[in-house]
């Protein structure tokens, strides 16, 4: 691939770093056509058992690539609507697997980068990574479901970034729920590939099906006992479970085979 490169490790653990460096990893069409080709992929392989994205070089990424947005008309609007729609879904297809994905937020998370970062399961960032929506300061309306992912994990900061169009720095965004934790940019890739091995330690059906939950935001009680009522017992007839048993009496690390 071009600009992107994935890499994966013997445990199930898939790294994905967006690979454009000289521009701060901003999203051009090849790099949306790569993405596509790997979440297709990720979305069948039954040995991937965690994703984890972050961006080579300096930056996470500087958002979508805006040396083609130029002046147009009005009849552009619908052509423009569509390629939009594209370029958002494609990018978001991260939310669709069944994997646990997690984004390493290693410097600037700028615009549609940062919305990628938001759209994972768990987002860690360096201590000092800049984080920002300045989408209305170019006199953009925000894209990339990004006054529904910021808002979702926190709700006044998010208005702040885009009304205001603020920059947090990622102990703010930790401080303040829109990311999980920061740490030290030199520690943040180490400590993303230790949550990332633990996760692809555990049983990869009953894991699975726990996203599948959390992303449901069951509406009440009842939806999750519904739910779980029926998730469990497809985990109680696994043979993880049996493994997983056993090795909690032997007191001994379980070997999860996902099935
Ligand atoms: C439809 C989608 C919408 C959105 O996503 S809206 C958000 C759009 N993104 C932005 O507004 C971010 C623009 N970029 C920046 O603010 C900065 O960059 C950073 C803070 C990310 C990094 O700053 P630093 O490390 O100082 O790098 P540098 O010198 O500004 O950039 C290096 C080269 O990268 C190019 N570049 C950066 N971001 C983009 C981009 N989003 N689209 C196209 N090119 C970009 C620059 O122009 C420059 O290039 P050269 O070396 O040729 O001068």
């Amino acid at each position: 691939m071009n600009e992107l490169s994935v890499d994966r490790k013997d445990d199930g653990v898939v790294l994905i770093t967006l690979n454009r460096p000289d521009m701060r990893n901003a999203m051009t069409d090849t790099m949306t056509a790569e993405w596509r080709e790997t979440m297709t992929a990720l979305a069948t392989d039954r040995d991937a058992r965690c994703l984890i994205v972050t961006g080579a070089g300096s930056a996470f990424s500087s958002g979508g690539d805006l040396s083609w947005i130029g002046e147009r008309g009005a009849e552009a609007v619908p052509p423009l609507r569509d390629r939009m729609l594209a370029f958002y879904r494609t990018w978001l297809l991260i939310t669709k697997l069944e994997i646990p994905t997690i984004a390493a937020v290693n410097g600037p998370a700028v615009g549609a980068g940062l919305c990628v970062a938001l759209a994972c399961d768990l987002v860690y960032a360096a201590d000092d990574a800049k984080l920002l929506a300045p989408f209305t300061s170019l006199g953009l309306h925000p894209g990339m479901a990004a006054t529904y992912l910021l808002p979702r994990r926190a709700p006044g900061l998010a208005r702040e970034m885009l009304l205001a169009g603020r920059t947090v720095s990622g102990q703010e965004a930790a401080d303040k729920g829109l990311v999980n934790q920061s740490f030290p940019k030199n520690d943040l890739m180490s400590e993303v590939t230790d949550i990332a091995t633990k996760i692809a330690r555990n049983a990869p059906i009953a894991t699975r099906l726990t996203k599948v939950a959390l992303n449901q935001d069951h509406q009440d009680l009842e939806a999750a006992l519904r739910w779980e009522s029926l998730a469990q017992p497809v985990t109680m007839v696994s043979a993880d479970m049996i493994e997983g048993l056993a090795a909690h009496r032997e007191r001994r690390m379980p070997k999860f085979t996902g099935s």
